[in-house]
């Protein structure tokens, strides 16, 4: 057996016409979501894996095997790379019943076999009976979108390129589509890449997330190490964090092993402005009076109705005293925006549900806990327009 990497491994570089530059990996089985704003790059990197652009200079391995190699001049043309690929649009033949638009993908195959094969792989993507016989016009957005995961799934592909596929399915059909995707990763076991604008979709159905921006990858990570632990501020944001702030990095602390993070309302602050002190983990990486940003996970941050006495003498909790400022109610969740009573301007936003739920009013005052081994701090670079207030 080769000791080649399974699974897909890219490593692009390019600067005209468009800047492209990073690299990621995803392993057999596993699904792979690129995430970024319009014009981040993804679809263009989606074509690179696909053979329909070629890059200044990259690499690509798939399931061992070299697809793409240009300082040997290795460029493997889309027919010759085993690709599957579903568009947001299906791209389906409207003059084809679902049977025959997947039967294209299996002209490799005896005439009278393709039938047979193609009505196999409808199947294995839960469409049977009359709706195989169906034209796309006849079908719904969900059922198109199956016909079109078939037709990928029918060439055997070695790599599944997947761009925005859900996007145009109503909800209730997407809920299903994403089943199917979890099956398929199982049955499969080849590398999925995934684009898509839904950032809850990405973190629920990525084993790995990449953070593309100006065409470049600012972060590769499973979804929730990239949560916990976004790179910059500028992954933070597009990741969709919310509890994203600003503050001071003051230095070690009195206490072994943890620092001083002053927590300021507005970026430029400085060091005289008033806000807590929250001792954390110091990990040595950032220096005295540097201004910093920093994120805390939803699941470190508990609403409480009563002060929550049993987290008072506890060195990794904080515990803050809060009123509700906003309250919007979503369904079976609500979405609280907590000020802090005790500093005017710096405010938590959580998502509540379940028994903390009921009762909350505008103008009601709370406590919340912070779990303090789960701020996350990140230098601000000067190139953020960010003042250090060591200057000041
Ligand atoms: N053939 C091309 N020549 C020059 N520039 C291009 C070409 N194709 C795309 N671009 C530009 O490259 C950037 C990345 O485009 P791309 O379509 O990959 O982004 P995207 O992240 O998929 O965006 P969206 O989410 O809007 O689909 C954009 O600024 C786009 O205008």
């Amino acid at each position: 057996m080769s000791n080649a990497p399974q699974g897909l491994v890219l490593n692009v570089n390019q600067a005209h016409p468009m800047r492209l530059k990073g690299a990621f990996s995803c392993r057999p089985g596993e699904l792979l979501v690129l995430v970024g704003p319009s014009g981040a790059g993804k679809s263009s990197m989606l074509r690179v894996m696909a053979g329909l652009m070629r890059p200044d200079s990259g690499l690509m391995q798939v399931q061992g095997e070299v697809w793409m190699d240009l300082q040997s001049g290795v460029f493997k043309t889309p027919q010759e790379r085993r690709v599957g690929l579903v568009f947001q649009d299906y791209a389906l033949m409207p003059h084809l019943t679902a049977i025959d638009n997947v039967a294209l993908a299996l002209m490799h195959l005896r005439p009278a076999q393709r039938r047979h094969a193609a009505i196999e792989w409808l199947g294995r993507v839960k469409l049977t009976g009359d709706e195989i016989h169906r034209k796309p016009a006849a079908l719904s957005g969900g059922q198109q979108q199956r016909v079109a995961m078939a037709r990928a799934l029918a060439r055997r592909p070695q790599l599944l390129l997947l761009d925005e596929p859900f996007s145009a399915v109503d909800s209730m059909n997407r809920q299903a589509l994403y089943g199917l995707l979890a099956d398929l990763r199982q049955a499969l076991n080849i590398p999925m890449v995934l684009v898509t604008h839904d950032l809850q979709e990405a973190r629920h159905l990525g084993d790995k997330l990449v953070v593309l921006d100006g065409g470049e990858v600012l972060q590769e990570g499973a979804p929730a190490e990239v949560h916990q632990r976004p790179r910059n501020s500028r992954v933070a944001d597009l990741v969709g964090i919310q509890n994203r702030f600003h503050g001071v990095w003051l230095g070690p602390g009195p206490a072994d092993g943890r620092g001083q993070l002053r927590w300021l309302s507005k970026p430029d602050d400085g060091l005289d402005a008033a806000g807590p002190v929250l001792q954390v983990l110091d990990k040595g990486k950032i220096p005295a009076n540097f201004p910093v940003s920093w994120v805390v996970h939803p699941d470190a941050l508990e609403l409480h109705h009563t002060l929550p006495v049993h987290r008072l003498g506890d060195a990794s909790v904080e515990v803050f005293p809060v009123e509700v400022l906003q309250l919007r109610d979503l369904g079976e969740l609500s979405l609280v925006e907590l000020g802090l009573s005790e500093h005017v301007g710096l405010r938590f936003r959580l998502v509540v549900s379940g028994p903390q739920r009921p009762g909350l009013h505008r103008g009601q005052s709370l406590w919340v806990s912070m779990n303090l081994q789960s701020v996350h701090i990140m230098p601000k670079k000067a190139d953020q327009n960010l003042v250090d207030v060591s200057k000041n």
